[in-house]
C-alpha cells in the first residue's frame, strides 16, 4: 500500500527551472531516496509534499490526504526535515525543541532527549551561535521526536554532519525502519542511500530518470575489466571489438565497461593470449553518475 503518492505534478518556474510530469509513491514501511543534481527538483517536490506550495498540476497525497488541503493534518502526523530550517534566532535550542514539540501537541521529551544522547548534541546554546552541523542536529532531533510520527519526510538529512554522525544517522534509520515507519529522504551521499533504502528514485533537470530497487540497481552496475595481452596487435584488434574500449596505440592493456555482454567479452578474449586480467565493479556512485552527467537522458 502507498502512504505517499505523487501523481504527475508540474512546478514550472520559468527557462526550464522546476519540476516536470513527476510521480512517484511510497510504499508502507518502506526507505525511498531521492537522488539528484544540484537544482534537480528535490526540495521543489518536497515542499509540494508538505503543502508549501500548489503544483501547477497534478496530485500529491499522504495517507490519501491531499497535500494541499489537508497541510495542517499531514504537517503533525509527518517527521519533516527541511533542507534549511528557519530557526527563531533568539532562543536557544533547547527552547527551540520544546516550541516544536508544543506546535505538535507531544506529550514527552523522553524521545528528543534520547536523540540529543545519539547526536551527542547539547542544545541549550543560542541558536545563532550553533555551526551548520548543531543546527541540523537540532533539526534532526525536532523531526524523529514525536514517537506518533510514522511517516518521514527528509530533506538531505546529513547535511553538514560529520562522517560518525552520518553513521549515527544511518543507524537511526535503520532503526526505525525497523518500526515500520514510511521514509522518504533525499540525499547526496550514495552510501547512506545504500545502506538504508529500498529503492531510489533519480530526479534530473526536473524529470523523473528512474525509480529502482537497490538490489536491482546494484545488479545494473558494470565491470571495469583491464585485459593485459602478449602483443599489441592482439590488444588493437581486442580493442577494435569493443567500440568503448579504451587502448593506447602501441600499448597492450585494453579496458572495458562490461555489463550484460560479459560472456562475449570473455570468448573474444580467449581468441589471444592474455597475460593479466583485472576486474572491478562499477561503485554505486559510478554508476549513479550515469544517471546525473551530461547525455544521461539519452
Ligand atoms: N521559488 C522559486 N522561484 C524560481 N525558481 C525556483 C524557485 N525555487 C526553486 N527554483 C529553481 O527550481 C530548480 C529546482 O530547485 P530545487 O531546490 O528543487 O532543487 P534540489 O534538487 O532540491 O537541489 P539541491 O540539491 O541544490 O538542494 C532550480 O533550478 C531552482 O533554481
Amino acid at each position: 500500500m502507498s502512504v505517499i503518492e505523487i501523481s504527475h505534478i508540474t512546478k514550472d518556474y520559468g527557462k526550464g527551472r522546476g519540476v516536470f510530469d513527476v510521480s512517484f509513491s511510497v510504499n508502507q514501511g518502506e526507505v525511498l531516496g531521492f537522488l539528484g543534481p544540484n537544482g534537480a527538483g528535490k526540495t521543489t517536490t518536497i515542499r509540494q509534499l508538505m503543502g508549501f506550495m500548489k503544483p501547477d498540476s497534478g496530485k500529491l497525497s499522504i495517507m490519501g490526504m491531499d497535500c494541499f488541503k489537508n497541510t495542517e493534518k499531514i504537517q503533525k502526523s509527518v517527521g519533516y526535515l527541511p533542507g534549511e530550517i528557519a530557526f527563531i534566532d533568539s532562543m536557544n535550542g533547547m527552547e527551540f525543541i520544546r516550541f516544536v514539540a508544543k506546535m505538535k501537541k507531544m506529550k514527552g521529551l523522553g524521545r528528543a532527549e534520547e536523540l540529543m544522547e545519539m547526536f551527542e548534541l547539547n542544545a541549550s546554546g543560542r541558536l545563532k551561535k550553533m555551526s551548520k552541523g548543531m543546527k541540523q542536529k537540532i533539526g534532526i532531533v525536532c523531526a524523529f521526536m514525536d514517537p506518533e510520527a510514522d511517516i518521514m519526510i527528509l530533506d538531505e538529512p546529513t547535511s553538514g554532519l560529520d562522517p560518525l554522525m552520518q553513521n549515527r544517522f544511518v543507524e537511526l534509520i535503520l532503526s526505525e525502519k525497523k518500526q515500520g515507519k514510511t521514509i522518504l529522504m533525499s540525499s547526496h551521499m550514495f552510501e547512506e542511500i545504500e545502506r538504508t533504502c529500498d529503492r531510489a528514485a533519480i530526479i534530473r533537470s526536473g524529470r523523473l530518470a528512474a525509480v529502482e530497487e537497490i538490489e536491482k540497481l546494484k545488479e545494473g552496475r558494470q565491470k571495469v575489466i583491464e585485459v593485459t595481452f602478449k602483443e599489441s596487435p592482439m590488444a588493437e584488434e581486442f580493442a577494435a571489438a569493443f567500440p568503448r574500449a579504451v587502448y593506447q596505440p602501441g600499448g597492450k592493456i585494453v579496458t572495458v565497461k562490461v555489463g550484460k555482454n560479459l560472456d562475449a567479452f570473455i570468448k573474444k578474449a580467449g581468441e589471444y593470449t592474455v597475460t593479466d586480467f583485472n576486474v572491478r565493479t562499477q561503485s554505486l556512485e559510478e554508476f549513479f553518475m550515469h544517471f546525473y552527467g551530461e547525455g544521461a537522458d539519452k
